[in-house]
């Protein structure tokens, strides 16, 4: 994410983790492209994402919020043979770039699927496919709740939550920051935030990265 706001201690991290490939770069070249590099996610971050899904064994994964399929490639290489990563999209300038990236992903034994739409509408569509072992929330701010209530849905029981932004910069704690989120929005993550740390429904915890990343177990 965002190197203009990463800190020394990030910088380390990522000085640590190996070169990015060069489809990953590609990645981040179109998001710049698109005035959008500070939304990327930053190496660290994704490597702990990657890290995450492999460790509890997904293999059926959904990611809400694809930009130009930085997070998905490293979210697909965690998944087994078998695999399969539903990649949920809106914007068509988006989507057209991450299309041409996953086109020149090897998929001979697991498969990404680019789904274009609004997510909330998708993955209504989707639920037939379910249960999933997983699923990485980074899509609309203000759609979290819903996004959770598909997830506790759709997901199987055990299943992974991971969610990042869940600070929206410090909105939720009442700092007033640099990106403006509206009111709902804040009010919307406070309540998301709020039911992902009901232990009746979910073991989770919190990353406290810059922008906060969530990571729930569904009971
Ligand atoms: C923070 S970016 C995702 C970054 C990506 N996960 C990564 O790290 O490489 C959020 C993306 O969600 C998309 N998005 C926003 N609202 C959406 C919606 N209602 N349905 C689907 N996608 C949406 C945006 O167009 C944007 O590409």
């Amino acid at each position: 994410m965002r190197d203009s706001v990463l800190t020394n201690k990030e910088n380390y991290m990522g000085s640590l983790l190996s070169e990015e490939s060069d489809l990953k770069k590609q990645s981040r070249h179109f998001a710049d492209e698109l005035g959008l590099g500070r939304i990327s996610i930053s190496a660290a971050e994704a490597q702990l994402i990657k890290t995450l899904v492999r460790m509890h064994g997904c293999k059926k994964f959904v990611e809400i919020g694809t930009l130009t399929g930085l997070s998905a490639q490293y979210i697909f290489e965690a998944l087994p043979e078998g695999g399969e990563l539903w990649t949920l999209e809106k914007d068509e300038k988006h989507g057209a770039m991450a299309s041409q990236v996953f086109s020149k992903m090897d998929q001979a034994n697991k498969k990404i699927h680019l789904v274009m739409g609004d997510a909330r509408e998708e993955l209504e569509k989707l639920s037939v496919l379910g249960p999933f072992d997983g699923v990485f929330i980074d899509g609309n701010k203000a759609a979290y709740f819903d996004y959770l209530t598909w997830s506790e849905k759709n997901l199987r029981p055990g299943g992974l939550i991971l969610a990042d932004n869940i600070f929206l910069s410090g909105s939720v704690w009442g700092e007033a920051t640099q990106q403006k989120f509206s009111e709902k929005q804040t009010k919307i993550m406070n309540e998301f935030n709020r039911r992902l740390a009901d232990p009746n429904l979910f073991e989770s915890a919190i990353v406290p990265s810059y922008e906060g990343l969530y990571i729930g177990i569904k009971k």
